[in-house]
């Protein structure tokens, strides 16, 4: 608490991201329903990252809830490029496989422009090929990332209107950073994007109303960047040494955001917590994208999630 007891309140990922879970299992009923289609998700994995592991295990439990079908393609290390791409080929060509995920990084052998780009743009439920990557930034409908598309959700349930606010986003990746300046301004937000050549980040934080943290650098957002009562949204999920020195000694780890959460929750208005936030709304964005693609693979219209 600070010297004025004020206290942000929590942004509850975790539970708005287990209700959307909900919503899209209960429009991908309907589409079963009404036109026998069930949504199917490819997860491929090549090596054995650590950050992949927990986002496949809570994937999967998340697609068995929502009653999609989950098909997992792991592949070991030693995996060629052209067999990466052969594998792709087929779930292209596979009416059952309406959603493809090719988990990230993938080993330094395998060109990863050119393996996301080999993927069916309208089964690129990650939204990573070129040609969803523009239709986002011309505004035409399409695949958006789920990591931004999870934090646009949050922000829009927890603030409504986000027109004239200025929200400053720390990170320019592909996959979260520019999507989320793309996001940000189509909702009218006046978006500065940040990155490591930036001058006198600590100041520029401290003008934004929303601020979006994704670094990947444990805890590097402090309590006097924030501007008081700002939104803030922690994208970051580092792994760092557990604080029971006998646990860390024994190779124990915690998870811990971009963002000093102790110093930043005595001064934001808002603030997304590590883990409970962010990363369960990537996953529930993974289910509702998984659903659009299959609505649109037969012509129809998908429900929109927008919405409480
Ligand atoms: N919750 C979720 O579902 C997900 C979480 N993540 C997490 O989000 C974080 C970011 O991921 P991702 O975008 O893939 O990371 P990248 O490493 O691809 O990008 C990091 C960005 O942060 C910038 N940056 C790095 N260090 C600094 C610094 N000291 N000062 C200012 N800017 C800096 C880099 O700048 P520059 O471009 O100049 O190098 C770069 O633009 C990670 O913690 C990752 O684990 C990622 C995906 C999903
Ligand atoms: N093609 C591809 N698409 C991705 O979206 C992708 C990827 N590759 N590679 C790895 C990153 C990382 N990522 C996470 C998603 C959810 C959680 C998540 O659910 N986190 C929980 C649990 C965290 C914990 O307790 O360890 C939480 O934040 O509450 C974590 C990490 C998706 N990524």
């Amino acid at each position: 608490m600070t010297a004025k007891g004020t206290q942000a309140s929590l942004i509850d990922g975790k539970g708005f991201a287990a209700g959307l879970v909900q919503r899209v299992a209960a429009a991908a009923e309907r589409l079963q329903q009404a036109h026998g289609v069930q949504p199917g998700l490819a997860v491929v994995i090549v090596g054995d990252d650590p950050a992949s592991r927990i986002y496949v295990r809570n994937k999967g439990e998340r697609t068995r809830e929502a009653g999609m079908r989950s098909d997992t393609h792991t592949l070991p290390d030693t995996t060629t490029q052209a067999e990466l791409l052969s594998l792709i080929a087929a779930l292209n060509a596979d009416a059952a496989i309406h959603g493809i995920l090719v988990q990230l990084p993938l080993p330094a052998h395998i060109n990863a422009t050119a393996v996301l780009d080999a993927i069916d743009p309208d089964k690129d439920v990650d939204g990573f090929h070129v040609v969803n990557a523009g239709r986002l930034a011309v505004g035409l409908p399409g695949l958006v990332p789920c990591t931004p598309l999870g934090c646009s959700l949050l922000l829009k349930a927890e603030l409504g209107d986000l027109s004239g606010l200025h929200a400053v986003v720390l990170g320019r990746s592909n996959i979260v950073g520019k999507p989320m300046a793309q996001l940000l301004l189509a909702e009218n937000c006046t978006v500065t994007i940040a990155h490591s050549r930036t001058a006198d980040l600590p100041s520029l934080c401290r003008s934004a109303d929303i601020l979006v943290a994704a670094v990947g650098r444990p805890e590097m957002v402090r309590g006097d960047w924030i501007k008081p009562g700002a939104t803030v949204i922690d994208v970051g999920i580092n792994r760092v040494p557990s604080r029971d020195p006998l646990k860390a000694a024994a190779g124990g780890t915690r998870v811990v955001g971009d963002v000093a959460f102790d110093e930043a929750v005595a001064v934001a208005g808002r603030i997304t917590p590590v883990p409970g936030g962010v990363g369960p709304m990537t996953i529930a964005c993974l289910l509702a994208n998984t659903y659009a693609a299959a609505c649109r693979s037969i012509g129809v219209a998908p429900e929109p999630f927008d919405g409480a």
